[in-house]
């Protein structure tokens, strides 16, 4: 390290007080010459008077007593020593949650093992270093030891380790009698492991809410989030009545989840469930399938005629989904089962009961459907009795990581693999827009589970258009800036060139520069392997 300077700051000096090093530092001139010495005391009490950019040589002294050199070294020594003592190491490094203590200057004193589980970060690399210099580094991003020196309160933060990593530090100071900070010492936990604690905090209340269990209901790895939850709290509720039930949303945000959770609820629970979606068939094919139809009653048509859904579903639930498709002619006749229980399959005149609840569905505005003379109004209102309205996955964020990972968990099972997901690939999906919602998330994870080579699936595994979306938060400095951006020049050029060499050619750095900076990115060459050259 460099000798001090009259004219360097206190933040700027703070980094030449180690545990280590004498307590107190000779200051010299630009020209090398000797001006006085500065003792790690002064230091402290500039400090704490929040004199963090004053110039050292305000605090610089001519001399100093051997005593004090002495009594500070020890003092040092002692609390040095408490740290290395065997019962502060087992006992520290018998806690789950992440430890690391600084001293009152922030000064690297002890982290303890879990630390390095959780950030990877080596004793070696910090012990004895000041938290400002492993920010300048880019090992840390933000410091809550220097927020707690500098409000002399404790401080939570989101630290990004290595600019991947994402933990939480809640530092806290330990104060002298006088009231000076000795030391700061900081619990860090995993921002991913507390997802997933969450997660599970959330699974615990679902048991303890009044609504019944969805795996019960024979609707495995259902992930229900607040909006979710409430939305089945209400299913459950009119579940118990023969209300009609109109299900609104877009495309696969669970519409038909729903309906078969009703069914399960209700008391035709031990009857059948039948579906029709009306826009997947085409409009004059949906009369015979819902209402079935006499022998030849039109061309192409079974001899034996075919009994219609709509008969097959009695006793039970019919789930139309899509009504908004149904054709206007039909709309009628579906009014007549919906008003009186009666209906008469195509090519008969007989006219027959059926006892059935409907659920519709739609992905499309009924309301306006009905206004532009499209939707009977008279059948709206009929269908109508209660709306629920199932909002689109980027309107319940909240509920993305949970998804990820319930169906992470389904399709490594099914798979028989052991993916995980970055949290920068979690962070990244829950910024997606997910017009095709839940089915389209299922979708993904299915393919990167089954894609992927390698087990850790990161940003670089996402198709190239998931990677252009990702709306960007502001960077928070020059450093974060450039950060980003050669984070994501390195993921464009390893997705388009798929080997190393061509990539680093690209990118004009050398192939042994890149490798090493995919590695601290936590890049990889696409989902495939890289290409024989
Ligand atoms: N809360 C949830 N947790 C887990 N999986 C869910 C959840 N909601 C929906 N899904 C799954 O998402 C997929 C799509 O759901 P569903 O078919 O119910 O959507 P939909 O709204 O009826 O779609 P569409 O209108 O296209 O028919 C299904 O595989 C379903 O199991």
């Amino acid at each position: 390290m460099h000798p001090l300077r009259p004219t360097m700051t206190v933040e700027e000096a703070v980094a030449h007080f180690t545990p280590d090093r004498n307590e107190v530092q000779e200051v010299y001139s630009e020209e090398d010459e000797f001006i006085g010495y500065l003792t790690v005391e002064a230091i402290a009490h500039a400090i704490h008077r929040g004199e963090l950019t004053r110039p050292i040589v305000e605090y610089v002294v001519p001399e100093v007593s051997l005593p004090d050199r002495k009594r500070q070294a020890s003092s040092q020594a002692q609390l040095h020593a408490f740290f290395e003592s065997p019962i502060c190491q087992i006992v520290f490094n018998a806690l789950y949650d992440g430890v690391y203590i600084t001293d009152g200057a922030g000064i690297t004193l002890f982290i303890n093992q879990a630390y390095q589980r959780i950030t990877g970060i080596r004793e070696e690399e910090v012990i004895g270093k000041h938290m400002g210099d492993l920010i300048k580094q880019g090992m840390i991003s933000v410091s809550a030891s220097l927020e707690t020196i500098r409000t002399r309160r404790p401080v939570t933060l989101i630290q990004t380790i290595r600019n991947s990593r994402k933990i939480i530090v809640s530092a806290t100071p330990v104060l002298s009698s006088a009231g000076e900070i000795l030391y700061i010492i900081s619990s860090v936990r995993d921002i991913t492991e507390l997802i997933r604690l969450k997660h599970e905090l959330d699974s615990q209340k679902l048991l303890q809410s009044d609504v019944p269990p969805a795996d019960q209901m024979g609707l495995e790895d259902v992930v229900l989030g607040p909006a979710t939850r409430s939305l089945f709290r209400l299913a459950d509720k009119v579940a118990k009545t023969d209300a009609k039930i109109l299900l609104q949303g877009e495309t696969g945000v669970g519409k038909s989840m729903i309906a078969k959770y009703i069914h399960a609820r209700s008391s035709r629970a031990n009857e059948i469930f039948m579906e029709l979606n009306c826009a997947a068939i085409p409009g004059h094919l949906v009369e015979a399938e819902l209402f079935g139809y006499e022998p030849g009653a039109f061309t192409g048509a079974l001899k034996q005629g075919k009994v219609g859904i709509l008969e097959s579903a009695h006793r039970g639930t019919l789930f139309l989904d899509e009504i908004g498709d149904l054709p206007l002619e039909l709309q009628v006749k579906l009014l007549k089962v919906v008003e009186e229980s009666k209906f008469m399959r195509v090519g008969s005149t007989q006219v027959r009961h059926v006892d059935v609840r409907i659920i519709t569905a739609t992905h499309r505005d009924l309301a306006t459907l009905v206004r532009e003379g499209l939707f009977r109004e008279d059948l709206y209102y009929r269908l109508n009795i209660v709306t629920f309205e199932v909002p689109p996955l980027r309107q319940r964020r909240e509920e993305i990581v949970p998804l990820l990972e319930s169906y992470l968990e389904k399709f490594n099972e099914k798979y028989n693999e052991q993916k995980t997901m970055t949290l920068e690939c979690y962070e990244w999906l829950t910024n997606y827009s997910w017009p095709g919602n839940i089915r389209e998330l299922a979708n993904l994870v299915e393919r990167l589970v089954v894609t992927t080579f390698h087990n850790t699936i990161d940003v670089g595994d996402l198709p190239g258009f998931l990677q252009q979306v990702f709306p960007q938060a502001e960077p928070t400095s020059l450093r974060d800036a450039v950060a980003r951006l050669e984070r994501s020049m390195i993921s464009q050029a390893i997705q388009t060139h798929r080997t190393t060499r061509l990539a680093a050619e690209a990118l004009g750095i050398s192939q042994s520069a890149l490798v090493q900076k995919m590695k601290k990115w936590q890049l990889h060459i696409g989902s495939e392997p890289e290409l024989n050259e």
